[in-house]
């Protein structure tokens, strides 16, 4: 098959999405379209207790000696962690900021110059999950994959090559970024570059491909009614984000419910994503997220998507199975799973899964995604 980029993954399965886009700002209350009128079957299964909550996801230090240990200890129990000291200038971060603010205050009519396509990856519009729910999600994003300038050039005629210039530089060092933590990430559980067949003879990888993702969570009126992003896993190896200084992402911890992840100072959110759960048979499970809403503050985040090259074939790393570690996933390139994904959802994961699991249950990630409204 030929080598195929990411800019294709949706070319064979275009996503005709309910485009009814919202001024936020003008709204005094929520309308129909986008009131969550009953909880979801997750929500139900995994009330939120958080005032009970004393647990929360691990804060590692990338300086730190015992790196390798931490790293493994946060990926195996809870699927996320936040990193400080990552090398990131936090200039860096709040100029990605900036863009991302200057979007989405723009009319909705210039915005909608730079929508994304139902078969393309890039552009302005509503989550692509949003075809699996009956209510939209209180939030607009912008999916950047390769150069934004085309889209860019739609959206600011005069300016568009600093926001640009500003979207290149992010790129470089995000991209160095997710390069290491995966390398920490699977050098926790003692897999070296030699041990995947992705790296090249000298332990040099190929590179790994990016999406970058910018949500905008506008101000709600009545934010229990709504959704910011509906519960989900990244389709990725891992993702890695900046909130700005509102809180509403949570993740699902096993046997307690939604936590919140609050912003640190200069912290960032690393998510364990679908592919790295494949690569690692389940031991790093990818962790289902979600973005909750605020009544007064507009909250953004920049989700930097990383996955493999999109050429390569992913499947449970050798070293990692034997007689009493079958193989849990068949082989699948980075676009062939976005591709699952779009048909499947959260059930994604179990639609590559080749083994039963011992214990006779589904993946801990297999939720079923139920209409709501
Ligand atoms: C590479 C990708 C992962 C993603 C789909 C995409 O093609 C680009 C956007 C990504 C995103 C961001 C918001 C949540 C999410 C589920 C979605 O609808 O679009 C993810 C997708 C994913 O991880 O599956
Ligand atoms: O806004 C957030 O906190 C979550 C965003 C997210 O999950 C995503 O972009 O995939
Ligand atoms: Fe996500």
């Amino acid at each position: 098959m030929p080598s195929r980029s990411l800019t294709d993954a949706f070319r064979s399965h275009p996503v005709h999405l309910h485009q009814k886009h919202l001024d936020f700002s003008s709204l005094q209350e929520i309308p129909d379209s986008h009131k969550w009128t009953q909880l979801d079957d997750i929500e139900q299964q995994h009330p939120s207790v958080e005032s009970f909550i004393t647990e929360s996801v691990p804060v590692i230090d990338l300086s730190d000696p015992n790196i390798l240990q931490n790293i493994g200890n946060a990926c195996k129990t809870w699927g996320v962690l936040q990193v400080t000291n990552h090398g990131i200038p936090i200039s860096l971060l709040e100029s990605v900021e900036g863009v991302s603010r200057s979007l989405f205050s723009l009319p909705v009519q210039q915005k909608l110059k730079a929508a994304r396509s139902p078969d393309g990856v890039s552009g302005y519009g509503v989550a692509r999950i949003s075809s699996f729910f009956s209510k939209l999600m209180w939030s607009e994003g912008f999916t950047i994959v390769g150069s934004p300038l085309e889209h860019f050039r739609q959206l600011w005629p005069q300016d568009y090559t600093k926001f640009c210039d500003v979207i290149e530089e992010h790129e470089k060092e995000m991209q160095k970024l997710a390069r290491r933590l995966t390398w920490l990430m699977l050098g926790s559980l003692g897999i070296t570059k030699k041990d995947l067949n992705w790296a090249g003879p000298k332990g040099e990888s190929k590179e790994g491909g990016a999406a970058l993702q910018l949500n905008s969570y506008p101000a709600c009126p009545d934010p229990d009614l709504a959704m910011g992003l509906a519960a989900h896993t990244d389709s990725t190896l891992l993702t890695i984000l900046y909130q700005n200084n509102t809180s509403g992402l949570q993740v699902l911890k096993e046997g307690i419910g939604w936590v919140a992840v609050p912003p640190i100072p200069g912290g960032l959110v690393v998510n364990v994503g679908d592919l790295l759960h494949i690569l690692s048979n389940g031991l790093y499970p990818s962790v289902l997220h979600r973005a909750v809403v605020n009544r007064t503050k507009h909250r953004l985040s920049i989700a930097y998507l990383y996955g493999p090259p999109s050429s390569v074939q992913i499947s449970p790393i050798q070293k990692l199975v034997g007689p009493n570690h079958p193989p849990l996933y068949r082989p699948i390139t980075w676009n062939e799973y976005l591709v699952a994904k779009a048909k499947h959802f959260n059930k994604a994961l179990s639609s590559v899964r080749i083994c039963a699991p011992l214990n006779g249950l589904v993946d801990v990630n297999d939720h079923n995604s139920v209409k709501v409204g």
